[in-house]
């Protein structure tokens, strides 16, 4: 400090400051570097202002605006980038805030604090100024150094975003996978493994959406039960009884549009929900198309047989009504095709709905 202040000394007036011999030529280092060299040094501090800092001294915050460069004489000063940069430390020699210096009310790109305690040299506009009036050549030769400094650190900061890019793309992909993956399976969750069609909780689903929307009246509903299933199953095996399955399921497939709902509701049971518009007569016409397709599969002599007759329990789910409604008249109906013998269609009306 005592060489640095009667070098301050000798500048205490504008008149420019009688640089030492040993230092009239331009220094000749690397402008990448990022301490002074020492006859930099020198020069800076013939015409900076010292001052000390203590250990844990907030020197300037990020975002502040400031027009002063610090030189360090002695200590460290961390610089802090925030988010998720990386900070760094600088020692004696380095210096700090030189685009305050250069910008003016440059806002910090960072925020320096003391690690320990030290000296520093301030240096503000009107120091500068003087410097640049004595010694142009050291001041082109220290602006070439702040540029490249600036350069190398946006060039690393291009670098960094490049490759966080890189890994956010990634990222993106993967999470896009684990989507598809997660809509697929809950996707595979409404259906019925065997037949394709829609199982319990597809069904479920299928009518939450339709009270959100209000549109549960109008809707016919089938109940269709297999005849004599166990029977195939025990005669001809499970893999038989599971091609039955999957031909019952292709008929009510084959009937049902892109808003019906076709489904497995468990072992030999199924559902068909429909709109119907045409009221009971197109509902069971519906049920009936469905009875006599499967007759006529059953009617083609086959061993294992690939159909069974089947009974069909048939309603309309009343305006407003609820989907519980329209399944306890459907079910009745369908308990009464199955007590009177099965391979049969039988309607049940919301007026009449005890047996
Ligand atoms: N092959 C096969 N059989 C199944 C499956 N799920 C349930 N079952 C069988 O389906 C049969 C259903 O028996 P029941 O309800 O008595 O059927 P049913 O013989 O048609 O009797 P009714 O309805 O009175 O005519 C049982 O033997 C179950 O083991 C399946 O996924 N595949």
């Amino acid at each position: 400090m005592k060489r640095m202040s009667a070098l301050a000394a000798q500048v205490g007036t504008d008149a420019p400051a009688p640089w030492p011999a040993d230092l009239a030529g331009a220094p000749q280092d690397d402008p990448g570097t990022p301490e002074l060299s020492v006859s930099e040094y020198a020069l800076f501090a013939g015409i900076a202002r010292p001052r000390s800092m203590r250990a844990g001294e907030v020197l300037f915050g990020r975002g502040d605006l400031g027009t002063t460069m610090y030189i360090i004489a002695s200590g460290q000063v961390e610089l802090d980038f925030g988010e998720d940069l990386v900070g760094k430390t600088l020692g004696p020699r380095e210096f700090f805030g030189e685009l305050g210096l250069l910008i003016g009310d440059h806002a910090r790109s960072a925020t320096a604090c003391a690690r320990a305690d030290g000296e520093l040299l301030e240096v503000r506009h009107e120091e500068f100024q003087r410097l640049v009036d004595a010694r142009p050549d050291v001041v082109a030769h220290f602006l070439r150094r702040a540029i490249a400094r600036v350069v190398l650190n946006e060039q690393f900061l291009i670098r960094r975003l490049r490759r966080r890019n890189t890994e956010l793309q990634g990222a993106l992909d993967s999470l896009r996978a684990a989507n598809d993956q997660l809509t697929r399976a809950e996707a595979m969750m409404l259906r019925d493994e065997l037949t394709g069609l829609f199982n319990r909780r597809g069904l479920r689903a299928h009518l939450q959406e339709r009270e959100r929307n209000g549109a549960t009246g109008g809707l016919g509903l089938l109940l269709v039960d297999c005849d004599g299933f166990k029977q195939i199953n025990d005669e001809h095996g499970h893999v038989a009884g599971d091609r039955v399955l999957q031909g019952v399921a292709s008929i009510l497939r084959s009937v049902s549009g892109a808003n019906d709902i076709a489904c497995r509701l468990g072992g030999d049971e199924f559902a068909l929900l429909f709109r119907a518009d045409g009221g009971r007569a197109e509902v069971l016409r519906y049920a009936d198309f469905i009875a006599e397709t499967a007759r006529g599969l059953q009617d083609i002599p086959q061993s294992p047989p690939r159909m069974c007759a089947l009974s069909i329990g048939a309603s309309l789910l009343p305006p407003g009504g609820r989907w519980s409604d329209g399944y306890g008249l459907a079910d009745t109906a369908l308990y009464r095709a199955k007590r009177l013998g099965g391979n049969r269609v039988e309607w049940q009306d919301a007026t009449v709905a005890t047996e």
